[in-house]
């Protein structure tokens, strides 16, 4: 799990790192360039042939740009360097590379506000190393104005954070002018901002840098928000049992399916069996039970009194793990089987989907989700629970409030799907892919959480270990059939290796 982290954070991190281990902060920068030079050539080795033009502000973040540019240049790469004074005072570091640069005669142009033509061919290559972690306000002026030049290049690569994006919270900066950047190289530490659908274009697809920041220094920081890895889930599996039976892995119910949208159970019951349930019911209108005893045959098949749509759900004691919501339609008799069911229960629920929608317009029900649930909504149905937001902050914002009103755990899925908690606390998901987003992926994610709940997991575990599982299924489809044909379907076909995998 790493930690995502604030520039104030980053900052202490930085220091505490040159006084632990004893280096100067032109050594830390000699570290973090050399390891962005290594991860540069071998990750974009087909920009061999272009001439790479870097451009650098006069902070750190330029520095970076410097030391990188005359790694690049040793090697022998085609290297053209600009910088821009946009603060009065150079940076120590910056001031002793340029230094550097100016003695091994590497050519390097200073632009300023009367002189900023340039000429970037189309295969050429951009770097981006004009502001990182010590942007604080919104970039104006000349510089504004480079950057909208650079922006017109195809291939543009960030260092650290594509220029005029703020690390963590953008909501006072006017976004006028930011890199677009088609890679950006972070270093070590995630940022919030990396995992926001409204700077996706400016981001491209991103890296993590390791530049061996001092653990120590990670750990003493505090902050709400942790990108999830696979090494997290590994130590949640429950180990095996050799005298474990069918009852001792846990009864599954799936409350799912209506005249129509039978598939959606299809698609959660499958995805429950091969996620390690005991026993696996499903509660389905008559029109579903055929489909389902051919389709499903491993599970067993509750039928509701009513021909098309989920009307009256009994007894559910018997349970550890219930699903609701895929395909289940929002008759008026299933609302009122939903507010009956949520009087009824005192297990954690799985809550997706349809079953999402009923509540979002009966907020009053709200208070009647057991503690501990798990609900799944993608961004959509999560406007519908707790209305519009302004921008990606004031969603987590939103997220946060209303976990903790429900007292339960929300999955908004996405790209980078983020678990929030009762307590507030933010992971978000490594795995996953955009081959995923096809109809049905969200009901095999139901299935699934299903299925840890009913083999006793935590909800906290059943959530981060059901989220990572299922992008992994993803990611695993994605690299065998590739991200076009992959469907939901391939999604079940590929579990079981996802299983294997975190498992290993
Ligand atoms: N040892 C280390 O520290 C390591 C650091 N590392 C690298 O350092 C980077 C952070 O460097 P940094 O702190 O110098 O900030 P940077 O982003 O270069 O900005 C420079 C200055 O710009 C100014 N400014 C801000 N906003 C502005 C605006 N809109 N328009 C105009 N000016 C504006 C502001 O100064 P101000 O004008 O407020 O005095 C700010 O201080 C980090 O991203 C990473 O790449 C790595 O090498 C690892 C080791
Ligand atoms: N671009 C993406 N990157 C990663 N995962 C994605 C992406 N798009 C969709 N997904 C995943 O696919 C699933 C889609 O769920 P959902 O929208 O509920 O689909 P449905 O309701 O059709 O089953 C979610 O788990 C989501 O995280
Ligand atoms: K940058």
């Amino acid at each position: 799990m790493k930690k995502v982290l604030s520039s104030s954070a980053i900052r202490r991190v930085d220091k505490k790192t040159m006084e632990r281990l004893s280096l100067s902060s032109l050594q830390l920068m000699e570290i973090a360039a050399f390891n962005l030079f290594q991860f540069f050539c071998s990750h974009f080795q087909f920009y061999q042939t272009s001439t790479i033009h870097i451009f650098c502000g006069n902070g750190n973040n330029g520095g970076d740009g410097l030391v990188l540019a005359r790694m690049l240049f040793k090697a022998k790469w085609k290297v053209k360097v600009y910088y821009l004074r946009f603060s009065s005072k150079d940076s120590n570091e910056f001031a002793a590379n340029l230094n550097q640069l100016n003695e091994m005669k590497i050519p390097i142009e200073e632009l300023n506000e009367n002189r900023f033509d340039l000429s970037i061919q189309q295969s050429d290559v951009v770097i981006d190393a004009l502001f990182g972690s010590g942007l604080n306000r919104s970039v104006q002026g000349f510089v504004g104005k480079v950057i909208d030049i650079l922006n017109q290049s195809e291939h543009i690569v960030a260092i650290d954070i594509p220029s005029g994006l703020m690390a963590a919270d953008n909501r006072n900066n006017s976004l006028e002018h930011v890199i677009k950047a088609t890679a950006t190289l972070s270093i070590q530490v995630p940022k919030l901002c990396l995992f926001q659908p409204t700077y996706a274009e400016c981001i491209g697809e991103w890296h993590l840098i390791d530049i061996g920041l001092d653990h120590m220094a990670l750990e003493e920081e505090q902050t709400p928000y942790y990108f999830l890895e696979r090494s997290d889930i590994k130590k949640l599996i429950k180990p095996s049992r050799t005298f474990a039976h069918k009852g001792t892995n846990g009864h599954g119910l799936l409350i799912s399916g209506s005249f129509g949208m039978m598939g959606a159970a299809v698609l959660s019951a499958n995805a429950a069996l091969r996620s390690g349930v005991g026993l696996l019911s499903i509660h389905t209108p008559k029109c579903g039970v055929e489909i389902l005893q051919q389709a499903v045959p491993q599970a067993m098949v509750e039928v509701d009194i009513h021909q098309y749509f989920t009307t009256c759900i009994q007894s559910v004691e018997q349970y550890k793990g219930i699903g609701i919501g895929p395909g289940l339609g929002q008759a008026e008799n299933t609302q009122k089987a939903i507010h009956h069911l949520l009087q009824l229960v005192i297990q954690p629920l799985v809550i997706d989907a349809d079953a999402l929608n009923i509540l979002a317009s009966h907020q009053d029900w709200l208070s009647l989700i057991p503690t501990g649930s798990i609900l799944t909504p993608h961004p959509g149905e999560f406007k519908r629970l707790v209305g519009e937001w302004n921008s990606d902050e004031e969603k987590l914002e939103k997220l946060k409030e209303f976990c903790g009103k429900v007292k339960s755990y929300v999955i908004l899925k996405g790209a980078f799907s983020c678990l929030c908690t009762p307590e507030g606390l933010f992971y978000f998901n490594s795995t996953g892919n955009e081959g995923m987003a096809k109809g049905g992926s969200g009901d095999v994610l139901t299935g699934i959480l299903t299925a840890l709940l009913a083999q006793g997991y935590t909800s906290e575990s059943a959530a981060m270990f059901g989220m990572m599982v299922h992008g992994l299924a993803g990611d695993i489809a994605a690299e065998s059939i590739g991200k076009v044909s992959m469907n939901a379907l391939d999604l079940i076909e590929f579990l079981p290796h996802a299983f294997m995998q975190l498992n290993d």
